[in-house]
């Protein structure tokens, strides 16, 4: 039987040639994207380019099945077209080592796709090429995991939300003073050993760190300027680095002398239970018969000497690392540091001890390195089954826009302790209030080294567009509005644009009747050939009217299912709650089995009319 005859028999003629036709773009060859690649090549889509910007780990073995040990420090994408371009001869593969974000990666090159896939870790990243798609017309199929839980997503501008329809939580953040001051969890001691004694001893000051919220109020305020002069007197001792005193210095001062300067601060007890220092010469005595080995135990919760030993011996390894930099260092450098990163042994057992340590004087529970470790990465375990699962979908999802049956797409979730391990939802249309989909497009050419921001909204926005006077001009930041006008005579390079720059032009025109324009969005490409400031100008295209504001949306299935289980964690009391797809829960009594009860209409499996079975 020939390669094609099964996914032809499977898929049906139609589709089967369709996909086989296709040019798709897969981004990130992680996770998600080892195990998508390997069904695109085995369905036979037609071409696939893949870009991923980095190396391949040893942590990444144990799901990117496309790597082996032969291909630690090689580039992934490389390494991914090597080993699944072996699984179908036919299938053109083509690979770029790069960051999706670099600039020969515009709205035209995405326009050459059929289909583009994302199989990323990062919101930056998700946003650049949800925006880069709706640019470019060009349906995308989101997907990620966390843990048990999985997501896919099909956008297409105009049709379905974008992946900013939504807000996306931000990653969660501490009060300083919680993790300098009163901490109650180990996560606290954890961050207090990262964020500020690992950059205070051997990195950059934590003061910038995104983890630590400064807060607002007064006595905040007060804490936090002793809170830097402590910091400061850290600093100095990073001087005595080259002693055998080192690590005897640090805990003296952050394990004694910064906590009896806590203790005094009486108010902060009235309802907490007081830390006790810690007392240096105590647990070296204790710690005496302990050798560096014990680092290795990292499924091992160490007692206090434990913890003083790796503590000890990991101060001494990171300090010989930065007098080599520095003895490395020329003159004019900026002075060496290191940075935390949970595959690095040394940094790892610094912020393991320390976290301890300094939870053993607070009385929390102490911490094995292992756990650590997952709390210190803000990790949660990667599974490689749900990055299979959620691969399969992302495939079956492709299969709707491939047949224009954006109608039958859906927004899939998988949940491990839901009573259902899949749940979809219909695919919503776009948010008439997102900023980045609910925007009117035009392009425009000029030669961005001549033309000024004055002739962009002079000969484009007013002339051609028949904006008035009040409108606001943003990139990244406010370039022009009705008060801020410095920048007319500015060349558009100097403005920091660069080929293919997104613009956005808000309308602000107010006063009764009047609704402003939706916000419009110019794609500035940059064209050697206008010698002088002429910038091309769109096609007239009508720009739609704002819509009125909307009440608070309703509940999707998605944040549905996601209090539904909360609520779960929290009781586990019988309840019964129906979801907008109707697919109705009958949450768990204590010890007694789940049951699902589906209604009339919500199929989990569908037979589709050209024989292929889909999870739908
Ligand atoms: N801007 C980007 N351009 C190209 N590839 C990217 C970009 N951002 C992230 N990636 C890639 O997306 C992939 C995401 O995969 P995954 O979530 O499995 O992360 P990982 O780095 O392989 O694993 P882990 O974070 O668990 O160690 C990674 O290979 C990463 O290099
Ligand atoms: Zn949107």
């Amino acid at each position: 039987m020939g390669r094609d005859a099964r996914p032809k028999k499977s898929l049906g003629a139609s589709l089967h040639s369709r996909i086989k036709e296709s040019r798709v773009l897969m981004v990130g060859a992680g996770g998600i994207g080892c195990e998508l690649l390997k069904n695109l090549v085995l369905t036979g889509f037609g071409e696939i380019h893949l870009v991923d910007l980095d190396t391949i780990d040893l942590s990444n073995l144990n799901r990117q099945f496309l790597f082996g040990m032969q291909h630690i420090k090689k580039s992934k994408a490389i390494v991914a077209r090597e080993t699944a371009g072996k699984f179908n001869p036919n299938v053109k593969l083509e690979a770029h080592h790069a960051n999706i974000k670099d600039p020969q990666f515009n709205v035209k090159w995405f326009k050459g796709f059929d289909l583009v896939f994302n199989a990323l870790d990062n919101l930056d990243a998700r946003k650049h090429v949800n925006r880069m798609c709706l640019a470019a017309y060009v349906p995308l199929i989101e997907s990620g995991t966390t843990g048990y839980h999985g997501q896919v997503q099909v956008i297409k501008q105009g049709e379905t939300e974008c992946y900013d329809c939504n807000p996306k939580q931000v990653p969660k953040s501490f009060p300083v003073c919680t993790i300098r001051s009163t901490p109650s969890q180990p996560i606290h001691c954890i961050v207090w050993a990262k964020s500020y004694l690992f950059a205070e001893v051997f990195g950059t000051s934590e003061d910038s760190s995104t983890e630590l919220d400064q807060g607002q109020n007064e006595e905040n305020a007060q804490e936090i300027a002793n809170l830097r002069r402590e910091a400061s007197e850290l600093n100095s001792i990073r001087e005595k680095m080259d002693s055998p005193d080192f690590a005897k210095c640090i805990f003296e001062k952050v394990f004694g002398r910064d906590i009896d300067r806590l203790l005094s601060m009486e108010d902060m007890w009235k309802s907490r239970k007081p830390p006790t220092p810690l007392d240096h010469a105590k647990v070296l005595e204790e710690a005496s018969g302990i050798g560096p080995e014990v680092a290795r135990e990292d499924q091992k919760t160490w007692c206090l000497a434990e913890n003083y030993a790796v503590f000890a011996d990991s101060v001494k390894r990171l300090s010989q690392r930065m007098l080599e930099l520095k003895a490395k260092a020329k003159e004019g450098d900026a002075p060496p540091i290191l940075s935390f990163d949970k595959d690095d042994e040394d940094t790892l057992d610094f912020v393991a001890a320390g976290a301890n340590l300094r939870s053993h004087a607070f009385g929390i529970e102490l911490k094995s390195k292992f756990d650590i470790k997952q709390m210190a990465g803000n990790i949660i375990p990667a599974i490689a089954t749900t990055n299979a699962i959620t691969a399969g979908l992302c495939v079956l999802q492709a299969f709707k826009v491939l047949r224009n049956d954006l109608q039958s797409g859906k927004m899939v979730f998988l949940a491990k302790n839901s009573d259902r391990a899949f749940n979809a939802e219909k695919l919503a249309p776009p948010n008439p209030e997102c900023q980045v989909c609910g925007v009117a497009r035009v392009s425009v050419e000029a030669n961005i080294a001549v033309a000024t921001l004055g002739d962009l909204i002079e000969k484009v926005v007013r002339t051609e567009l028949g904006y008035g006077e009040d409108i606001s001009v943003l990139t990244s930041q406010l370039l022009y509005d009705i008060d801020y006008d410095d920048n007319l005579d500015t060349p558009l390079k100097e403005l920091g644009f660069e080929d293919e720059t997104f613009v956005t032009i808000v309308d602000e025109e107010e006063g009764e009747g009047v609704v402003p324009r939706a916000n419009l969005e110019i794609v500035v490409t940059h064209s050697e050939e206008l010698a002088d400031e002429t910038i091309t100008v769109p096609e007239k295209i009508e720009i739609p009217r704002k819509p009125k504001r909307s009440t608070a949306p309703e509940e999707t299935t998605g944040e549905a299912i996601k209090h539904a289980l909360e609520d779960n964690e929290d009781g586990g009391v019988a309840k019964k709650r129906k979801l907008n797809d109707g697919l109705t829960f009958i949450e768990d009594r204590p010890n007694k089995k789940r049951a699902v009860v589906p209604d009339a209409d919500a199929d989990l499996i569908v037979l589709e009319d050209d024989g292929a079975i889909t999870i739908d």
